[in-house]
């Protein structure tokens, strides 16, 4: 992407930045004065960064991240205090940003400081989170008199078992770095300064590989969490199966046997 064409996609968005690194498309939440809070306007510019980068074919991995100090502190209480019942259920507010778990590449949330509530959801809508060492994971709604809205109850479970996730929502404690990777929230931890160059590199690791794969791989991990194990395992074994219709495990296999590197054709 040309330097025009960066400053062109960043002027389209006041809340976030959007960059291309390669083939592997950066975002980055930018409401550094509300420790990056999710406001509507911010997720709504987030959706529409991430679903062109979905589709364009020059990319074959997500990183969002957010500043040093806050990945995103939760959603914006200033902007929610005031709604009524009836304006959060008749508008379903929070349901179109579950698009955000239904893209088809891969998508790392690299979390430095501060992932709270909405911000602690965005993340784990994410594929998988490597977190900075100074990384602070919670779900502290109940402080508010609410609870998690974008679901924190139902990833948060998932991800470290009912006992730790009742903890969290249920006193609104925050998770550190250790804590969290020890109990598998994130994938890893990394000293702070090198978590976005850390992502990225992963990034940049599954873009070379076949986007195909990658794909269907993402789909089949995530389809455990709505499966059951026998059915799960036929689903991976015929999506196994299918990918040997794509030139890309053509081209891997051949590439081992004649001791190269693959060339994949990522599509
Ligand atoms: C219905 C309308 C649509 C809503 C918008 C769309 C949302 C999309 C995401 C949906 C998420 C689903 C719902 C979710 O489950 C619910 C929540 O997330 S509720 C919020 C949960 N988070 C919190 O409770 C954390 C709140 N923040 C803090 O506790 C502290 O700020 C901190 C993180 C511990 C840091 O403390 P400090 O270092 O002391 O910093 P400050 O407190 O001074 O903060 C600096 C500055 O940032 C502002 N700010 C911080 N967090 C938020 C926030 N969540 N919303 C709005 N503003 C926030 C803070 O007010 C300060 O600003 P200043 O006062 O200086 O102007």
């Amino acid at each position: 992407m040309s330097i025009s064409e960066r400053e062109r996609m960043t002027e389209q968005y006041q809340n976030i930045v959007v960059e291309q690194r390669g083939r592997v498309g950066l975002v980055t939440l930018n409401r550094p004065s509300a420790l990056n809070a999710l406001n509507t306007a911010l997720m709504n510019e987030l959706v529409s960064a991430v679903r062109d980068m979905d589709t364009d074919p020059g990319i074959g991995a997500v990183v969002i991240t957010g500043s040093a100090k806050a990945f995103a502190a939760g959603a914006d209480i200033k902007e929610m205090s005031s709604k009524s019942y009836m304006e959060m259920y008749a508008a379903d507010w929070f349901r179109h940003w579950e698009d955000l778990t239904r893209l088809r590449i891969p998508v790392i949330a690299a979390v430095s400081g501060f992932a709270l509530g909405g911000g602690c959801e965005l993340a784990m809508m994410a594929d998988f989170i490597i977190a900075g060492d100074n990384a602070k994971f919670g779900q502290p709604e109940i402080n508010l008199g609410v609870i998690p809205g974008m679901g924190g109850s139902q990833r948060l479970t998932r991800a470290v078992g009912k006992a730790k996730a009742m903890d969290m929502i249920l006193t609104g404690r925050f998770m550190d770095a250790e804590e969290a990777e020890r109990s598998g929230l994130v994938s890893r931890v990394v000293p702070a300064a090198e978590v976005i160059e850390e992502a990225l590199k992963a990034a940049e690791a599954i873009a070379s590989k076949s986007k195909p794969a990658a794909m269907v791989a993402k789909e089949v991990v995530n389809a455990a969490f709505e499966m059951g194990l026998a059915q799960g395992v036929v689903f991976e074994r015929r999506v196994f199966h299918s990918l040997f219709a794509t030139e890309d495990q053509k081209e891997g296999m051949a590439a081992f046997s004649e001791k190269r590197q693959p060339e994949f054709k990522h599509r």
